[in-house]
């Protein structure tokens, strides 16, 4: 596991704010361009940024560079590292805006449970625009070829789940989805 951004700590909790902060929890399948919007998201709103990729175990990293998926076993403690540093964050009154693929009901929910600050955010790609993105991406440990693999896993969030939906196609810029999200008032209490 590479080093995530600490959580601040509650002596840090800056003034004003709740004790239940936003939390945005961005999501989709890889290369759906969660770094990237997210990363974004967290500088225009001054909130601090955690990637996903830097919550997993080392043997998971290893896996996935060595072309095979990762299943349910290996993921439970990439999910418990995730829910912990929400946790951290939402102790010291501080929102964040976290990445994570969960790609399935099941990952979401363990990552809301009693969390309902946590606010779900779905870039909802087409595969076709993923593969080319992933194709052409460099410097990154995931192999495109795993692509498959996401979308055989993928559960996309359902209304219940109140999702704010991203329809992500080849044209989607990813500062006009930062733009709509900040100005949906996606972390006002009914949103
Ligand atoms: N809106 C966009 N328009 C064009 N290219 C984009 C957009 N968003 C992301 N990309 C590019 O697509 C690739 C994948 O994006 P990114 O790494 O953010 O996805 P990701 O969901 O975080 O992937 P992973 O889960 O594998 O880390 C990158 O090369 C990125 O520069
Ligand atoms: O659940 C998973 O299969 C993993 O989280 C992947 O999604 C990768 O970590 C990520 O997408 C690569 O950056």
């Amino acid at each position: 596991m590479t080093t995530p951004p600490p959580a601040p700590s509650p002596a840090e909790k800056p003034a004003g704010v709740g004790a239940r902060p936003c939390i945005l929890l961005v999501t989709g399948v890889s290369g759906s361009g969660k770094s990237t919007v997210g990363a974004l998201l967290a500088q225009r709103l001054g909130w601090p940024y955690a990637e996903a990729d830097d919550f997993h175990p080392d043997a998971n990293l290893a896996k996935m560079v060595a072309g095979q998926p990762l299943d349910d076993g290996d993921r439970r403690q990439w999910l418990a590292n995730i829910a912990a540093w929400i946790d951290a964050s939402s102790a010291a009154g501080q929102p964040a805006v976290v990445s994570c693929s969960a790609l399935k009901r099941a990952y979401r929910d363990g990552l809301r449970a009693n969390r309902p600050n946590v606010r779900l955010i779905y870039l909802d790609a087409d595969e076709q625009t993923i593969r080319a993105r992933l194709s052409a991406r460099r410097g990154h440990f995931f192999p495109a070829a795993l692509l498959d693999s996401q979308f055989a896993d993928l559960q996309p969030p359902t209304e219940d789940e109140h999702p704010y939906r991203v329809p992500m196609t080849a044209d989607t810029l990813a500062d006009e989805i930062v733009d709509h999200l900040v100005a949906s008032g996606i972390c006002e209490e009914n949103a």
